[in-house]
């Protein structure tokens, strides 16, 4: 059972909070869909978080001081085909533009991980989200059987072109990693899971298609897309469509502000098990969706993080007498699970300085 089965197993959510409302067929907001605390963007926000050419020599420290100051940066020449970012976007389109009876085959057990439904963080708001989730670990074969019983080619090309990205996504996190390891002067030696004689654990893995309707009425600026959260991984790879904009980070001392999508470009996000692991030095920053009265959204979300059962702690480089570790050491398990139970808090029950009820 990998770390999701588990968590998830022990903290299921509530059935009607699987559901999404039909956004085909609502032509207003519902008040169960209507946020009242919003705080608008900064409407004096200037400059956007770092965008970093993966070729460019200095690569790494750019990377420690976007991880340092933002937590958020988006990435060029990252050797993603600009194809099959085409081709996930358009599969997460058609997947989403399947009437609600069909798409509703495929619905996430209230135990499960995969398959369709509301984001699980759903189950924290007394609001509901303008957005739909498609989840997948590997080959999403067995819900693409029920989408499409009898279209047997677009099965294959939808789980091919999932499968194909994930592997790129795969290979991609991992060089993040790496680099983000690195910056923060620690070797592969330094982390545990790293080591050679560890290389036979997988990291595991999770990846949601995400889906914005577009809201069908001027309220539209009440919806809440995907409500404000960090990611507990270790990091996120997101491709997001550029047809327009809608996530946004919370900045200190900023406020709000948008990441607006550069064609061809990913967002990479520090996760949670980052924080941990650079002592605090990384930010694993606040971010959310808001959504518009004219476009629909897409965005597909990898979430990276360390083999099963491994424990995430401060790299033995960055603690000394002055820097004691500022976490203990925690599975990706044992975070989601504190996160079911203090969802944006999570990460004070894991600190060595703050007595947090446990
Ligand atoms: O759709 C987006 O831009 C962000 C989605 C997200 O934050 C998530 O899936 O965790
Ligand atoms: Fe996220």
């Amino acid at each position: 059972m990998n770390s999701f089965s588990a968590s998830f197993k022990s903290n299921p959510v509530d059935f009607h909070k699987i559901i999404p409302l039909d956004f085909k067929t609502a032509n207003k907001l519902p008040d169960s869909h209507k946020w009242t605390d919003h705080p608008i963007v900064n409407p004096f926000t200037v400059g956007t978080v770092p965008i970093i050419n993966l070729s460019d020599p200095n690569a790494i420290s750019l990377i420690k001081h976007a991880c340092e100051k933002w937590g958020v940066f988006q990435i060029t020449n990252h050797g993603i085909p600009l194809n099959l970012l085409r081709q996930v976007e358009l599969q997460t389109l058609g997947l989403f533009s399947l009437p609600a009876h069909q798409i509703l085959s495929a619905l996430r057990s209230p135990e499960g991980i995969t398959g369709y439904g509301q984001p699980r963080i759903s189950f924290f708001f007394p609001k509901l989200m303008w957005s739909e989730v498609f989840s997948m670990i590997g080959s999403p074969i067995e819900h693409a059987t029920k989408l499409w019983p009898h279209q047997h080619a677009r099965q294959a090309n939808f789980c091919n072109i999932m499968e194909e990205y994930q592997k790129e996504m795969k290979k991609l996190s991992e060089k993040m990693f790496k680099l983000m390891v690195e910056s923060l002067g620690a070797t592969l030696e330094d982390v545990d899971w790293l080591k050679p004689t560890m290389s036979c654990k997988e990291p595991e893995t999770l990846f949601h298609l995400n889906s914005y309707p577009v809201c069908p009425d001027s309220d539209s600026g009440c919806a809440m897309g995907f409500a404000p959260h960090t990611d507990s991984s270790l990091l996120t790879v997101l491709y997001q469509s550029t047809t327009t904009s809608g996530l946004q980070i919370f900045g200190d001392n900023i406020g709000w502000m948008p990441v607006h999508p550069i064609s061809g470009a990913l967002v990479v996000n520090v996760g949670d098990l980052m924080h941990i692991l650079s002592n605090g030095q990384f930010k694993s920053t606040l971010h959310r969706v808001l959504v518009n009265n004219t476009h629909h959204r897409v965005s597909a979300a990898y979430f990276y993080g360390p083999p099963k059962d491994v424990k995430i702690s401060p790299s033995i480089n960055l603690i000394d007498h002055d820097h004691p570790p500022l976490f203990c050491p925690v599975s990706w398990k044992e975070l989601l699970d504190a996160k079911a139970k203090h969802f944006n808090k999570a990460l004070e029950v894991f600190r060595n300085d703050m007595v947090t009820a446990k």
